[in-house]
């Protein structure tokens, strides 16, 4: 038997709502409707997420998908010992046995059977079929299915179905406007209000390069990233470079462009 303990959130993670999102989910929740939340790398959805599934005390599986992950390894697969087979379950089954919140974050990234084998868990029927153990699952009643997704990724190759979308209710995210940015800034690292301030500032011109340059803006992740550094004795300068340009661009114009607002904003 899976120990349910393991996958409590134990403490209240810290989050800064944007909006009534945290009374939309707890609705969505209500009904077991499953969730989607769309929204760019690093805005806080995982994050939300992990908020909810304190608020709501239901233990949280999350699996980061990627383009290798096939539909065994989320439902379980036969292992072979020294005397016979074993039977694993993958993570979407222990949440559906165990009443769990399952997180496919990033699920567009997985290949095309892994959605359809999570279908019949989002539609009334509420199961999933291990075929290779000859079983069909039951979910759990507090069993909920919650899958992310980067608009900004998607391509003609890589975008999800409608008759995977259609399946989920959905949030979207953005990155938080400058005061709440600067609130989880503060929270996250310790960093002074100004400091925050500064480099929300930063984050903001780097946001409005998206699209001439840039395929995604600076993130919230990185943000936190770079506060963390200067909390750490880091010249602000030299953290940002190091937390904010450096990993978004190759680009010596789009690094040049960016070194120049930090210098400007630090000076
Ligand atoms: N609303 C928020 N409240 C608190 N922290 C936040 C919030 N938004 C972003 N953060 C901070 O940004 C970091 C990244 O957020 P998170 O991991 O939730 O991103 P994500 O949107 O799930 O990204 P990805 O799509 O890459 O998984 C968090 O670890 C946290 O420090």
């Amino acid at each position: 038997m899976t120990d349910k303990e393991q996958f409590k959130v134990r403490e209240e993670p810290f989050y800064q709502a944007q909006g009534n999102e945290v009374a939309l989910y707890e609705a969505a929740y209500a009904a077991r409707l499953p969730v989607m939340v769309k929204g760019p790398t690093g805005c806080g959805k995982s994050r939300f997420i992990e908020y909810m599934a304190w608020k709501l005390a239901r233990p949280l599986i999350t699996v980061a998908c990627n383009e290798d992950m096939t539909a065994s390894d989320l439902v379980g697969r036969y292992l072979l010992e020294a005397n016979g087979t074993r039977w694993l379950d993958g993570p979407l089954t222990t949440a559906a046995r165990i009443g769990a919140i399952c997180y496919l974050d990033e699920v567009v990234e997985a290949r095309q059977d892994t959605t359809v084998v999570i279908h019949p868990l989002t539609d009334h029927r509420r199961t999933l079929p291990l075929d290779k153990k000859g079983e069909l699952i039951q979910a759990h009643a507090d069993f909920q299915l919650v899958i992310s997704y980067n608009p900004g990724y998607q391509s003609l190759m890589k975008d999800l179905k409608q008759s995977t979308k259609q399946r989920f209710t959905a949030f979207e995210f953005d990155y938080p406007d400058a005061a709440l940015e600067i609130s989880i800034l503060v929270s996250e690292s310790g960093i002074d209000e100004a400091t925050a301030r500064q480099l929300v500032s930063v984050g903001a011109a780097a946001r409005r390069l998206k699209g001439h340059g840039l395929d995604e803006g600076i993130s919230t992740r990185l943000l936190v990233y770079a506060a963390t550094l200067i909390k750490g004795g880091v010249a602000p300068v030299d953290a940002c470079r190091m937390a904010l340009v450096r990993p978004i661009t190759d680009d010596r114009d789009i690094r040049d462009t960016l070194d120049h607002a930090i210098d400007a904003t630090f000076a």
